[in-house]
């Protein structure tokens, strides 16, 4: 999305580039960060869409000006999505002209705030739409927001390893690190991590397994380990930039024709390292299945790097051994981050998924890494000191 036309017009007003402006271009543009609209108004999620719908309608009718004095009739609902997080919903309205104009609705899930700063969020997502990423935010509600539908196919795991769509995956996150979000620059991987480990070390669950399983982990053990990782990877000076910190396929969208592709999904947008991000991104390799033998190879990884290193000329990329050594020390950091944060959703997510499981595969891959990505990173520091 670009910075133009940065206020809701309802007519015709230039959207951002590619399919998603086709998709919207008769009624939609990006707001200004000071400039989108908010309603004090919040939908429960836990209603079936038949009755949630009057107020969905309601909702986008008061943020986007450019709809709100057409007759409820011209709308339709339909759910995208009821992510692990959030219910994203398709709202479309047939304008007089015949073209159907489309916004999502995105809901939070109960208990989200608890693993998603949603302040955080919400001052990154103008910037980032400023320069081109996502979909643009158009309202803002009590819990949830409305923005813009992106006309293109979300990848698969197996599309994301694919090497022309890797290399555009690498170039968009060569921008997407270059973009400034004002306030504290101040990398969140590790507070986040501490603050998951303090949430994740004090449950208490009323099933009986559930609570013998949680209690054979040794939170001591994991304090240790985050602790030892945090300061081998302080000595890489690793650089900092603002890392979308969640690149799995489902967050990345694809318009074949245009062949633009889009980053959604910012929730857990931070200041971070460039190589967590990248590490987190190959652990997604590992797809549905979390088959996490499929992890990228050195080639396959250093394919990403020059591609994001020097986008116009990957040949000529220089420091991928640093690069190298960055993401497959924050690989651990990655799987730790998603063992905590599946500990927390086991207690508080309404959502029927092994979380608990999870962790388990997470952390236990961490285990089986360990060493390797240990011994990696002390033999390239041990190269750096001897010259
Ligand atoms: N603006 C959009 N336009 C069109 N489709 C979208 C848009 N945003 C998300 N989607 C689709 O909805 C899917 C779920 O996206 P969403 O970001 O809501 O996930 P989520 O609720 O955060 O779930 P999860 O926690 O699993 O990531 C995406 O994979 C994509 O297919």
């Amino acid at each position: 999305m670009g910075s133009e036309g940065r206020s809701w017009s309802g007519v015709g007003a230039a959207a951002g580039s590619g399919a998603e402006a086709k998709a919207t271009t008769a009624v939609v543009s990006a707001a200004a960060p000071a400039e989108i609209p908010t309603s004090s108004a919040s939908v429960d999620i836990s209603m079936p869409l038949p009755e949630m719908s009057p107020h969905i309608i309601r909702l986008c009718k008061e943020l986007l000006q450019g709809w709100s004095s057409l007759d409820s009739s011209c709308f339709s609902i339909e759910t995208v999505s009821g992510g692990i997080t959030n219910l994203l919903l398709k709202v479309s309205v047939k304008e007089d002209t015949g073209n159907e104009s489309s916004v999502t609705v995105r809901l939070y899930g109960p208990n989200t705030d608890l693993v998603i700063d949603r302040k955080r969020e919400l001052q990154a997502i103008p910037y980032l739409s400023a320069a081109g990423f996502g979909a643009r935010l158009l309202g803002i509600f009590e819990n949830g927001v409305v923005q813009s539908f992106i006309n293109a196919r979300t990848l698969s795991p197996a599309d994301m390893r694919e090497p022309r769509i890797a290399a555009e995956i690498a170039r968009e996150l060569h921008r997407f690190h270059q973009v400034d979000i004002p306030g504290s620059k101040e990398p969140q991987l590790w507070n986040d991590i501490f603050k998951f480990l303090k949430k994740a070390s004090a449950l208490k669950f009323e099933d009986t397994t559930k609570q013998e399983r949680y209690e054979t982990i040794s939170f001591r053990e994991i304090q240790d380990e985050v602790k030892e990782l945090k300061d081998l990877s302080d000595l890489l000076h690793a650089p900092v930039v603002y890392a979308h910190n969640d690149l799995l396929s489902g967050n990345l969208m694809l318009n074949d024709l245009e062949a633009k592709l889009y980053f959604i999904d910012f929730e857990y947008g931070s200041y971070s390292y460039r190589g967590y991000d990248i590490a987190n991104h190959f652990n997604e390799y590992a797809g549905f299945d979390c088959d996490y033998n499929l992890y990228p190879d050195k080639d396959v990884q250093y394919h990403f790097f020059r591609n994001y290193l020097q986008p116009d000329r990957p040949n000529e990329a220089h420091d991928l051994e640093a690069l190298y050594v960055e993401t497959n020390t924050f690989r651990l950091a990655s799987h730790i981050y998603w063992a905590l944060w599946a500990l927390i959703q086991a207690k508080v997510s309404p959502i029927d998924f092994d979380y608990l499981g999870y962790f388990f595969l997470r952390y236990g891959e961490c285990k089986k890494q360990m060493d390797s990505c240990l011994s990696l990173v002390q033999s390239f520091l041990s190269g750096l000191r001897n010259g």
